[in-house]
């Protein structure tokens, strides 16, 4: 978290630039008399037009990376009305790379510098949920893919293509590949606009060189998020299958949203419903759960944007109060051994359970067969008593 504060100020006046970074900026601007919708956001840190994608990323990510490293799940979102600039921030362009690109290079960079002593493992997988469904970039072959629950209940995306490396620029060439898989289409709000939600998920694996059975395995993943526009169908112009897609669209933002209102519910009564769409129950971590997360909202200044800049910011302003419970997620091997001598004690007892239900078995058999042979043995010595008397009898 930044210690500094930053300041949004949302005011409407027609055809004018409706956001000031600051409520002191042009304090006699004439504009401004009409304060009556007038409105103040305080958030971490808030960017102007001037910010460059160096400055966002290091206020935003960078200090996620460490973190990271050492088992801290983390993620990133950029969330916000159509053509307000998420994509930019996120994947930017060959000159001005965004946050995925500037991420990975400090993530490598990171892995370098320890790797004397730590072994590392990254893999990375790069998905598109469209329509409430879910394509894999990598390989759009495969269709559309199930999300899925482990026995931890930790969501997985079942038959996603995992890429392993550590070669930033071997995952750059596969995320501009992937990239370009990406459901995009022109809006009357934005020529390229992303018409899904784009999710980049990076895990590390992290463990010492040294041959130590009590040694530590940490683990941790990196989720960052490019959403589709939260703007409304209307604003867009948008008909047919722009508004179909709208509609499944904003299913998951407002599942999204709805989450984020129940999350920050003051007195935590309210029910969080992530089953609601694909995102929030992808996102179910880094929502509530052990995650530290970033939300970049994104706006625009202009007047004509006005109510869904002030929604933005509203989203934004309540996502702040959300509290998570990060914990470093490692196993150490002892865990394991514990956990087998357990299985083989478990397995002991069931050996020595059955052997003795089969000698009992075995003895009620025993038993059962004695009967029947003295049953057996009464029935022939009747017999003979019978024919000893019938031979006496015909003598
Ligand atoms: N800070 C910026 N500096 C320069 N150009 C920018 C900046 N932010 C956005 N743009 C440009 O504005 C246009 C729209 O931005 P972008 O595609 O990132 O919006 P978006 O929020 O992802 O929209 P959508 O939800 O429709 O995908 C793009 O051409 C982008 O390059």
């Amino acid at each position: 978290e930044q210690e500094e504060g930053a300041t949004i100020v949302a005011h409407r006046v027609d055809d004018q630039m409706v956001v000031l970074m600051d409520p002191m900026e042009d304090p006699d601007d004439i504009l401004r008399a009409n304060r009556s919708r007038e409105k103040t956001y305080m958030f971490d840190v808030a960017f102007d037009f001037s910010a460059s994608q160096e400055e966002v990323y290091r206020a935003t990510t960078k200090g996620l990376i460490e973190g990271l490293i050492s088992g801290y799940n983390a993620t990133v979102f950029a969330y916000g009305p159509t053509g307000c600039g998420k994509t930019y921030t996120m994947l930017g362009t060959d000159k001005e790379p965004g946050i995925y690109v500037r991420t990975l290079n400090d993530l490598f960079r990171a892995i370098e510098e320890t790797s004397d002593d730590m072994l590392y493992s990254v893999s990375m997988s790069y998905l598109e949920i469209y329509n409430e469904m879910i394509r894999d970039l990598l390989n759009p072959s495969s269709g559309f893919l199930d999300l899925r629950e482990d026995s931890k209940g930790v969501i997985q995306v079942a038959g996603i293509t995992e890429v392993s490396t550590i070669n930033a620029q071997e995952i750059m060439e596969l995320l501009m590949k992937g990239n370009k898989q990406r459901t995009q289409e022109p809006t009357a709000a934005n020529q390229t606009s992303s018409r899904s939600h784009a999710v980049l998920q990076v895990a590390v694996k992290q463990q010492s060189r040294c041959r130590d059975v009590l040694q530590e395995v940490r683990f941790a993943h990196l989720f960052m998020i490019d959403l589709a526009g939260s703007e409304r169908a209307a604003q867009t112009q948008n008909r047919g299958q722009r508004l179909k897609e709208g509609a499944h669209i904003n299913r998951s933002l407002l599942a999204l949203g709805n989450c984020i209102n129940a999350l920050s519910d003051k007195n935590g009564n309210k029910y969080v419903n992530y089953r609601d769409s694909k995102l929030t129950r992808l996102l179910k971590d880094s929502l509530g759960g052990n995650s530290r997360t970033v939300m970049i909202a994104h706006i625009s200044p202009a007047s004509v944007a006005f109510e869904e800049s002030r929604n933005t910011l509203t989203y934004a302003d309540r996502a702040k109060s959300i509290r998570t419970r990060v914990k470093k997620n490692m196993i150490n091997v002892s865990y394991h051994i514990a956990q087998y001598t357990n299985i083989i004690s478990d397995l002991r007892c069931e050996i020595e359970r059955l052997k003795k239900k089969i000698a009992e078995q075995a003895s009620r058999q025993l038993n059962s067969d004695r009967a029947d042979i003295r049953n057996v043995q009464g029935k022939v010595s009747a017999y003979i008593i019978f024919l000893v008397s019938e031979i006496q009898s015909a003598f």
